[in-house]
């Protein structure tokens, strides 16, 4: 088994609708992503010979998920009323409107989704909320 791994990351802001504490309030992270991609042989021939994948392919991947996110809002849906998103797009903020709670585990799972369906073999996603909080999402 061959691993490769690929990291990124995306400066963001957001809120957790119902959530007993501070991060109820709108706050920010620098979230780190961290992606590996497996597979149980090398390719055979070609330009990506004895290679998993180009590591430029998934360096590419991942900074292009965390890049449609990166400073932006991050909204579960339905969790700001419909005025307020309008009065922050009329002020030119950009949101993007997820439809999950904007945990690390969902955003682990939203960036495995986002890497397995541009093809990649992508087998594990670590999210860091902090340098302490992380989660990893696996299929
Ligand atoms: N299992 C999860 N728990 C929590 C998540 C999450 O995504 N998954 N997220 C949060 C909040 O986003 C929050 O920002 C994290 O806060 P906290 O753990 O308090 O982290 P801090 O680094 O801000 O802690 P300090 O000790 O205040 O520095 C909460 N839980
Ligand atoms: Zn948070």
């Amino acid at each position: 088994m061959y691993e490769l791994i690929a990291e990124g990351h995306f400066d963001s802001a957001h809120f957790l609708h119902g959530y007993d504490g501070k991060c109820e309030n709108l706050h920010g992270h620098r979230w780190r992503v961290v992606a590996t991609f497996g597979a149980d042989s090398l390719v055979e021939d070609g330009d990506m010979r004895d290679m998993v994948v180009d590591f430029s392919v998934v360096k590419g991947a991942v900074a292009e998920v965390c890049d449609s996110l990166d400073h932006t809002l991050l909204v579960e849906e339905g969790t700001l009323a419909p005025a307020t998103v309008a009065a922050l797009e009329a002020e030119t903020f950009s949101l993007t409107v997820l439809p999950f709670r904007t945990t690390a585990e969902n955003l682990a799972r939203h960036v495995f989704g986002e890497l397995r369906a541009m093809g990649l073999p992508v087998t594990a996603v670590e999210v860091d909320e902090t340098p302490n909080n992380r989660a990893v999402c696996r299929p």
